[in-house]
């Protein structure tokens, strides 16, 4: 058996597989984006086969470029955009509709419905989580409510469903593995995450049968082994998390207390509170942080939709970058003198609001408003989002957010303005650590730990290294003008339902 360990993250806009040594220091990476499909106002898919084939060729590329063989990788750990539901024949493993992802809001009425029906209060208690579309549960109802004959044909156990983890290794092992995490598990509203089980009675409130779901594993667990056909050898895949679960691993949060905030196409801060199930009374998610050896440990999140894709928008959509990286380099030379808000509501908001219906919107708009407030207001926006969610983390778990100093990683960290201006606004020092590749490390770090070949959590802590602290400089009278403005652009954007 060799000693290197390969991660796949499969993210929302693209694939990675990232081979690792055994001192865990990155020696190749892979990477793929895939199309996103939009096919109405707040629909969002992706194609399973176009992901599939991402990850495939992504594996090996990476194996080129480290110049490896799979019988050289001692075991893969698999991270993974969470939420997103995929539906396949069991015979076939071909879907039956495209993924659902986690941004999609196409079931927000069904989400309604079911609150009026007075079925909150038992989701929230069992799952920790809210009657929201982003979440697995109302999309696979939908999907089985839809697509023609599913419903029937999950009942006789010809279809199964899961999330991109599960599909991904039912596809690497050729149908061997129906299997996921417990993380991946906490975030499909059907999950009982007191009582680590599929819950009967949500599952029937969503008219769910329990015979298409997956069996649910440790993070750190034996989830079967790659075709061999695929890669050339079979490769055990040893370690499973979803995406944020996997991040607060990478960033070594194993004490409660501890904060990690990762910013990519949305944000996603997440605090641990150790062996206890804290209950939010600020909107935030009880949720799994990870499951080893059988033991729970327990986190509260907080869930922005829209952080690095408001970089996109600059980009892709109002065209005033031509590469993310210029944003921060924009957003200097904007004019004090103007007060812009962006609140990016193009999703909905979601914590601590949570209001799907809310779309985005823009303030304090000038004649001389122009590209450099855009970007400055796009990229304030994540800090004030920030804030708002460790505001609530703080009167959740009694003044410990206020205590601690945020970690942060995702692809929108490489600004150092982003950071700065966070920091600022946070009022709280923000920790870039050196390797970046936080999720992917994760990973790697639950499938190599389980292999035997990487050390055990607390020697993986110590190694933990900083690139940067960015410390709050930003005057009081300031950060309080603005946290005013902001809140009040928030309020004037929420939908009136
Ligand atoms: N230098 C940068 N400044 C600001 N935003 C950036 C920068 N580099 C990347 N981003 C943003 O980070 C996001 C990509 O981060 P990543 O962690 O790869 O996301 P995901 O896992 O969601 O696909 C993109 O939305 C991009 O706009
Ligand atoms: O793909 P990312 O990094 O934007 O993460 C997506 C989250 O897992 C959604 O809950």
């Amino acid at each position: 058996m060799g000693s290197f360990i390969l991660a796949i993250d499969q993210g929302t806009t693209s694939s990675r597989a990232i081979v690792f040594d055994a001192d865990m220091t990155v020696m190749a990476v892979g990477q793929q984006e895939f199309p996103q499909i939009y096919p109405a106002s707040g629909w969002v898919e992706h194609d399973p086969e176009a992901i599939w084939h991402s990850v495939v060729a992504t594996v090996k590329t990476a194996l080129k470029k480290a110049k490896l063989k799979a019988a050289d990788i001692a075991a893969i750990g698999i991270t993974n955009q969470r939420e997103t539901v995929v539906v396949w024949d069991r015979e076939t493993g071909e879907p039956i509709h495209n993924a659902i992802v986690w941004q999609d809001r196409r079931t927000a009425q069904m989400c309604q419905k079911l609150a009026k029906a007075g079925h909150e209060p038992a989701f929230a208690k069992k799952t920790g989580l809210l009657l929201d579309p982003y979440f697995s549960g109302t999309k696979l109802a939908w999907l089985l409510d839809t697509v023609k004959g599913a419903r029937k044909r999950a009942e006789k156990g010809e279809l199964l469903a899961g999330t991109i983890d599960s599909f991904l290794i039912w596809r690497l092992t050729a149908g061997a593995s129906h299997v996921t995490d417990a993380t991946n598990a906490s975030r499909t509203l059907v999950y009982n995450i007191a009582k680590n089980r599929w819950d009967a009675e949500l599952l029937d409130i969503l008219d769910i049968p329990a015979a298409m779901l997956p069996q649910v594993k440790d993070c750190a667990d034996d989830f079967g082994a790659t075709d061999p056909a695929l890669f050339g050898a079979a490769i055990p895949i040893l370690g499973v998390a979803g995406d944020q679960q996997a991040a607060t691993i990478g960033q070594a949060c194993f004490e409660p207390g501890m904060i990690k905030s990762t910013y990519g196409t949305g944000c996603f801060a997440v605090l641990n509170t150790g062996e206890e199930l804290v209950r939010s009374k600020n909107r935030l998610l009880s949720t799994i942080a990870y499951r080893l050896d059988g033991k729970t440990t327990y986190a509260l999140e907080g869930s922005i939709f829209v952080a690095g894709a408001a970089v996109q928008w600059l980009r892709d959509g109002i065209k005033v970058i031509g590469k993310a990286e210029h944003s921060g380099e924009l957003a200097a030379q904007a004019d004090d003198g103007q007060e812009v808000y962006l609140v990016p509501a193009f999703v909905g908001l979601g914590a601590p609001h949570w209001d799907p219906d809310a779309r985005g919107a823009m303030f304090g708009l000038t004649r001389n408003t122009g590209p450099a407030e855009f970007a400055r207001a796009a990229l304030e926006s994540v800090a004030f989002q920030t804030r708002d969610l460790l505001d609530a983390m703080d009167k959740d778990a009694k003044g410990v957010a206020a205590s601690t100093v945020l970690r942060v990683d995702g692809g929108m960290v490489a600004s150092d303005w982003a950071m700065q201006r966070l920091a600022d606004i946070i009022d709280a020092p923000v920790d870039r650590p050196k390797i970046l590749e936080t999720t992917a490390l994760g990973a790697a770090w639950l499938a190599g730990s389980k292999a035997g070949v990487w050390p055990d959590a607390t020697e993986f802590s110590r190694k933990w290294a900083l690139d940067r602290r960015f410390e709050p400089v930003m005057e009081v009278v300031e950060r309080k003008r603005k946290v005013k403005g902001w809140k009040d652009a928030v309020r004037r954007t929420l939908s009136s339902r």
